[in-house]
């Protein structure tokens, strides 16, 4: 470990997750002197660099990997063990912070030869500081490494950790996807508002501030999800109507349908691309 106060952070896939989380670090004071990146499309290296000037910037694993202390994968699983197999050699002791669907930390655990390593399921909302991770580690994984992850995880939002690794398909399946099914009732929503006449700009701005109104109610209340959508419930009204109309269209069954599909996919991920 370095001795400064801030570890050295690699990445490894510098995407869509991995800038979530370079900027809630830096936002948290993280510098980026201590900061690394091996991503090899240009264009992204390019705007990466003009986001986070000092970061080192790499096309491909190589030397200067040797000094991180924490490494975080944030390839696709469909990349993963042929990035896995690059850097591993330029790795040395390093603790292993996986975001990636699917691929297990056994997987991992071969292409790497080390123990050190924790998974992450992260989500989009990361990149506002609203971001909910599931977490786990193996077992040999110390206090002192989990207080790291955590560290880091926590600059992004908030973190539970599950002990059984297979429970990490399933917040992938809730709110590693998430994010998307609220957007999918978003949009849902809003082009029901305009076929029944609003602006969509309008519709837009009732339906985000809808979600937004009613997740932080729920966050904040202490009483049941059921009660609180009972209370919005008038007998004979409008919400009536339109819960009646999805329960006659079993629309709960059709998302739980869905989670099942994202939760087997993320298996499937696994099996298919750990080996
Ligand atoms: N997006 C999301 O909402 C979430 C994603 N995840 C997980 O995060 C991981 C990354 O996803 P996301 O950030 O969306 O994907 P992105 O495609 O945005 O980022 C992956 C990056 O890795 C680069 N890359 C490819 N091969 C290598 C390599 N050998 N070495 C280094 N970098 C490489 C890719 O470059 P190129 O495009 O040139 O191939 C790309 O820029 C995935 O495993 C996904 O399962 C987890 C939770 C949520
Ligand atoms: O769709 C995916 O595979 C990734 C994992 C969770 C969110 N995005």
């Amino acid at each position: 470990m370095n001795t400064s106060t801030h570890p050295i952070i690699t990445f490894i896939g510098g995407g869509n997750m991995a800038s979530a989380i370079i900027g809630g670090l830096v936002r948290q004071g993280h510098p980026t002197s201590a900061l690394q990146v091996v991503e090899p499309w240009d264009e992204q290296r390019a705007r990466l660099a003009q986001q986070f000037p000092g970061m080192t910037m790499l096309p491909a694993a190589s030397a200067e990997l040797k000094s991180s202390d924490l490494v975080v994968w944030a390839v696709k699983p469909q990349t993963f063990k042929d990035a896995a197999l690059a850097a591993g050699p330029f790795l040395g002791d390093a603790l292993h912070l996986s975001v990636a669907a699917g691929i297990t930390s056994e997987s991992m655990a071969g292409w790497l030869q080390t123990q050190r390593i924790v998974r992450a399921m992260p989500n989009t909302p990361a990149l506002v500081g609203l971001g909910m991770t599931g977490l786990m580690a193996r077992a040999a994984v110390s206090d002192a490494d989990r207080a790291l992850v955590e560290r880091v995880v926590r600059t992004t939002g908030e973190l539970v950790w599950v002990n059984v690794e297979s429970d990490l398909d399933a917040v992938t399946a809730l709110s590693g996807s998430g994010p998307a099914y609220v957007f999918y009732f978003l949009e849902a929503m809003r082009d029901a508002g305009a076929r029944m006449g609003l602006a969509p700009e309008v519709a837009q701005q009732l339906a985000i501030g809808t979600f937004i109104g009613a997740a932080t109610l729920a966050q904040r209340s202490s009483e049941p999800l059921q009660t609180l959508r009972e209370r919005v419930t008038s007998k004979g009204g409008t919400t009536y109507a339109a819960i009646t109309s999805m329960d006659a269209s079993g629309v709960k069954a059709k998302f739980a349908d869905a989670l099942f599909a994202a939760q087997k996919r993320a298996a499937e991920l696994g099996a298919e691309f750990g080996k």
